[in-house]
């Protein structure tokens, strides 16, 4: 069976003193009242990951990146590797996040060598895909998002991608406050697993662990993670304050 797992991005948000007190309650609370098989991934600012690894221990709980670079080493002044996120016990680490691909003009191409690099130091990639509101007005939506998986992650073996998480987050509902309907995740859902299968064969589609992300909360978690094809989900705003992201975490 795929594994559920509800992955918290904290984006550039909370000060040390603030990222303590909400990881120490995240983690008091799911300790204390999660029980259901969900896996837990808490994705702070990078400056907080060797902090944050001794409170994020057990199997429910779980330390994420939000980024790393494509190279293992060298002259990249204010980057990050896999090896290092490694090194100081991160087992997941978003690639390919929206705001990514905007800001910082990450490609399919770029993201294929970080999804490589993550995989080779034992890493979990949580790959983002999802279209605009432009393209899903007007554009082969589907298409679009099933190259963004082609372009990063078809090179990969069915092995490797045994160990990749998926997060479909339409762009046009990240912080906007927009949520997809459960039934246009559910279609997207549908419809990449069936474009893994294509690739890589229905035992690693059928375990491939696809997420939700944008604008999912605490009041509509539920209805989202009822859907057969999503496996939980990738969260920001709602992340960042404990009794809400509890919320989402047992809807899953
Ligand atoms: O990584 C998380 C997503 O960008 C969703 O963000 P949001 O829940 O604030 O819409």
């Amino acid at each position: 069976m795929r594994k559920k797992i509800v992955a918290g991005n904290w984006k550039m948000n909370k000060t040390a003193d603030e990222g303590l007190a909400l990881v120490s309650e995240v983690v008091n609370m799911v300790s204390a009242e999660v029980t259901a098989p969900v896996t837990v991934v808490v994705c702070p600012p990078a400056l907080y990951l060797t902090t944050f690894k001794s409170y994020l221990t057990g199997d429910k709980l779980a330390l994420g990146a939000q980024n790393c670079h494509e190279k293992a080493a060298g002259a990249y002044t204010g980057e990050i590797s896999a090896p290092m996120l490694k090194s100081v016990g991160v087992q997941y680490v978003i690639l390919g996040h929206s705001e990514r691909r905007q800001y910082f003009g990450e490609t399919n191409a770029q993201l294929a060598e970080k999804v490589n690099i993550a995989l080779e130091n034992g890493l979990i990639p949580i790959f983002c895909c999802g279209e605009s509101r432009e393209m899903r007005e007007t554009g082969d939506y589907v298409g679009f998002v099933k190259n963004q998986l082609t372009e990063s992650l078809f090179h990969l073996s069915a092995e490797q991608m045994a160990n990749v998480v998926i997060a479909y987050e339409p762009i046009w509902a990240i912080g906007t406050g927009l949520t997809a309907s459960s039934a246009q995740a559910q279609d997207m859902h549908f419809a990449l697993r069936q474009h893994l299968a294509g690739q890589f064969g229905d035992e690693v589609a059928q375990n491939t662990s696809i997420l939700y992300g944008g604008s999912a909360n605490a009041q509509n978690a539920q209805e989202l993670f009822g859907q057969p094809d999503v496996d939980g989900g990738l969260i920001g705003g709602a992340s960042l304050k404990s009794r809400d992201f509890l919320t989402v975490v047992k809807a899953a």
